[in-house]
């Protein structure tokens, strides 16, 4: 079961139990067991099932609560805190500071992604002004090296590697030492990885390790290798101190289910995934806005990181504010949609949209779905200032219903549908927008974003403004 299905899955154990007059021990273990069974499906491990419903059970003691008790609400937000915690080893990983140069290795095994990752992870440094530089250790496969170069060419970083040296350590502990000399804030050290877990590739992970002293070492693993993770993950943490974990692929029809095991296996968090082959298709992991966007609640964090990528620089500031308001208009929506139609990925993106599960754009569908939100950009095209301006769907009564369907040349029925998705997407901002603190709403900005901003003061000063943080 890939994650977008088992995100709907367990929404839709939560929202049956919605419909269940009175929720009792049956109507919980029911939802707890098929929460479960969705979660084996996607490759998690079986323990950590077992203790996530031993403490669900034990979270929500139907009987010790009293009535009046929002009964569901509560089994919601225990069901939401054991996903999290799930992912959340309860130790932050070593982020690399400007003042001292980091060594990050990428240990993996063989067509993990982490050549690709390296470059991504330098790539993501490099846009946020740091000096980073790549090394290949990898003497294994013949053209590790040539793609390596071949990547950090194309990215303007810095590498390098040896065709005729055969020893990973020496040419690891030279790269090193030469980008540290060329005063590099971060030198990324990509290593080789075997087929399968071999005595010798560990071995090699152990010297290299030693030589190179790396502050953090960051564990790759493909999405798609379902239940092995716990134990590939835990091989690589008993040979060298793994201290993060990159999940790739997360794009495919993968069982993202392993990376909760990883996490298990390794006590260290997800810090990124890549979403795809390109260079920019890495986003930062963040384990609330994950679970949020699984279980199809929106990460506003994430989208407001993504309009960082594609919004032009003038009107950023404009949308993010609209966004922080709370007061979502149609226009909004229609701002949204375009950015989204930019963006790419639709199911990646749209997840991210409060109020738009996954489920909405189904992996594979993904032409479909930008098909429709051109139809309703079209509808919304057709529709007035006032309409567009206006946080009231009652505005757009019957008759303008027939008007904005006969302008689009689209049916009623559909400027239905599309008030529908409106009025979903605007409930799911206004609680956004409610519920955050202000400290909240600072944490879950992107750290260059923020800087735009004035740093926490000056966003504390905007959402004060703006009334963000009620
Ligand atoms: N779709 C998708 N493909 C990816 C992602 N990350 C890496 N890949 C692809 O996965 C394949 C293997 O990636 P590499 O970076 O060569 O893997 P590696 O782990 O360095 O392999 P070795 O150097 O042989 O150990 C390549 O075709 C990458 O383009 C991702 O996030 N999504």
């Amino acid at each position: 079961m890939v994650l977008a299905e088992l995100g709907g899955s367990i929404t839709r154990a939560l929202h049956k139990m919605n419909n269940t007059t009175v929720i009792d021990e049956k109507a919980l273990t029911d939802c707890l067991n098929e929460i479960n069974r969705a979660l084996l499906q996607s490759d998690v491990r079986f323990e950590l099932i077992r203790d996530m419903q031993i403490n669900i059970k034990n979270i929500v003691n139907l009987e010790q609560l009293a009535a009046g008790h929002n009964k569901r609400k509560i089994i919601q937000q225990a069901v939401f805190d054991e996903l999290c915690r799930m992912l959340n080893p309860g130790k932050p990983s070593f982020v690399p500071k400007r003042e001292k140069t980091s060594v990050v290795m990428f240990v993996g095994l063989q067509g993990s992604g982490k050549t690709t990752t390296c470059t991504k992870y330098a790539h993501c440094y490099q846009k946020k002004g740091w000096k980073p530089a790549l090394v290949c250790a990898d003497t294994f496969r013949a053209g590790a090296f040539d793609q390596l170069k071949q990547n950090a060419t194309k990215a303007k970083i810095p590498f390098y590697g040896s065709y005729m040296e055969s020893d990973p350590v020496k040419i690891a502990v030279e790269g090193v030492e030469r980008f540290k000399e060329e005063d590099h804030d971060l030198i990324i050290v990509d290593t080789s990885g075997r087929h399968k877990q071999e005595a010798s590739l560990f071995e090699e992970m152990r010297q290299l390790s030693e030589a190179t002293k790396p502050d953090l070492v960051i564990f790759v693993m493909d999405s798609s290798i379902g239940q092995a993770a716990f134990n590939q993950a835990q091989a690589f943490k008993q040979i060298v101190a793994v201290g993060a974990v990159i999940i790739t692929k997360m794009d495919g029809h993968a069982k993202g289910g392993g990376s909760l095991s990883a996490v298990a296996a390794t006590k260290s968090p997800v810090i990124f995934i890549g979403t795809g082959e390109h260079m920019d298709q890495f986003e930062v992991f963040e384990v609330q806005p994950f679970v949020s966007r699984l279980l199809g609640m929106g990460d506003l964090s994430g989208l407001i990181d993504k309009i960082h990528g594609v919004v032009p620089m003038d009107q950023q500031a404009d949308l993010v504010q609209k966004l922080s308001k709370g007061n979502f208009t149609l226009r909004i929506m229609y701002e949204q949609f375009q950015n989204a139609l930019k963006m790419g990925p639709m199911g990646e993106l749209v997840s991210m949209i409060p109020g738009f599960s996954s489920e909405l754009i189904p992996q594979g569908h993904e032409n479909e779905s930008s098909a429709k939100l051109k139809h309703y950009m079209t509808m919304m095209d057709s529709m007035t200032n006032e309409e567009l301006d206006s946080s009231n769907p009652k505005l757009i009564n019957e008759s303008r219903m027939m008007r904005i369907a006969r302008g689009s040349g689209r049916l009623v029925r559909e400027v239905l549908e599309l008030m529908e998705v409106y009025k979903r997407i605007a409930k799911e901002f206004s609680k956004i927008s409610r519920c955050r603190n202000p400290q909240d709403m600072v944490k879950s900005f992107p750290p260059h974003l923020l800087k735009q901003f004035g740093g926490v003061k000056g966003l504390q000063d905007m959402m004060g403004m703006f009334g963000g943080g009620r």
